[in-house]
């Protein structure tokens, strides 16, 4: 039984932050990472061409600025030796492959029971913790919808998590289901290797530039929300124009209201919204033709 005021849950960048704030206030941590790595999803699931759509003034961590020299928008591996950075400078010692399989809170005594496994061991290790920190990551988990026939669906179908490049479907035949940001930059870089791309857009999504969210980041220190949001909303269609003459409508609350109150990103173009005009007018001119 290990006793501790706080047991944080994954070593991602919310667990390193986590545990760095905690350092600097001198209270005692455990942070345990079921992967043998800290930063497991930007390592090794993550593709090639990933980079934070956001800013390095906003994808920085507690304590800790990126070099000046660092360009305004990390590459994935920059970012990643960032986090080895910070972990080696606050002294982070992560308890890897240990996996937490259940917590209760006792109402009575105040804390937390949780109860881990040691996976190289193969031994349980109860923790006793006043407080638990749940990092373990808000896209950790793959979700792929049913699909009825999926089964026997003779091509390769696989989740996001796993794709890393276009090179390998050159010439081929995808259908991207999703267009999140991870679905949107996947079909823009399948599109760019060569692949026959198709991408399913079933909800209403905005569509920004990373620069117009930069701003409206910066500006919502300052403004209301609505406010910004009526300036991002103006500026998107004065660069896209209207999207919904090729399928993309835009959903009624503004992106900053929609990320606060409910979770949902804007896209972030990185160039398919033009592949998607230029294929969806010159479906329209073949029509008109025929
Ligand atoms: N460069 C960066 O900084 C990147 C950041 N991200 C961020 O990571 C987070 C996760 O992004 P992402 O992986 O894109 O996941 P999201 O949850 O943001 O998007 C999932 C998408 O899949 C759609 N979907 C789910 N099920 C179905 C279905 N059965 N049929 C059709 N469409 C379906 C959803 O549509 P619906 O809305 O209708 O549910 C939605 O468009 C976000 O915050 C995102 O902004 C992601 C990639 C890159
Ligand atoms: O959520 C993400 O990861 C994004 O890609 C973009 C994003 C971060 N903060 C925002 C606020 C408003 C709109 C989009 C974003």
């Amino acid at each position: 039984m290990e006793n501790v005021p706080v047991l944080i849950v994954g070593a991602g960048p919310a667990g390193l932050a986590t545990a760095t704030c905690l350092t600097h206030l001198s209270i005692p941590y455990v942070i345990v990472e079921r992967q043998d790595c800290n930063a497991s999803l930007w390592r090794n699931r993550a593709y090639d061409r990933l980079k934070p759509h956001l800013a390095k003034e906003f994808c920085e961590l507690p304590h800790m600025s990126y070099p000046a020299y660092a360009p305004t928008y990390i590459p994935k591996a920059m970012f990643v030796k960032y986090l080895d950075d910070y972990t080696t400078r606050f002294n982070i010692q992560p308890k890897y492959l240990t996996y937490v399989e259940s917590s209760t809170y006792d109402n009575g005594k105040k804390c937390w029971s949780i109860v881990a496994r040691d996976m190289a061991e193969g031994t349980t290790i109860n923790f006793i913790a006043k407080f638990l920190v749940v990092a373990s990551g808000e896209n950790s988990a793959e979700n792929i919808p049913v699909i009825p026939g999926l089964d026997s669906f003779p091509g390769e179908a696989i989740h996001s998590s796993r794709y890393k490049s276009g090179k390998s479907f050159f010439g081929k035949s995808v259908l991207v289901i999703g267009s999140g940001n991870s679905g949107m930059e996947i079909a823009y870089d399948l599109a760019t290797h060569g692949a026959n791309t198709l991408i399913v857009i079933r909800s209403p999504i905005h569509v920004m530039t990373k620069e117009v969210i930069r701003l409206g980041m910066t500006l919502a220190h300052h403004l209301p929300l609505n406010l910004v949001d009526s300036f991002l909303v103006m500026a998107a269609k004065f660069i896209f124009g209207y999207l919904s003459r090729h399928g993309i409508t835009m959903p009624k609350m503004g992106p900053m209201l929609l990320k606060t109150k409910t979770g949902r990103s804007a896209v972030i173009d990185v160039g398919t919204v033009g592949l998607i005009k230029k294929a969806s007018s010159k479906l329209k001119e073949a029509l008109v033709r025929s």
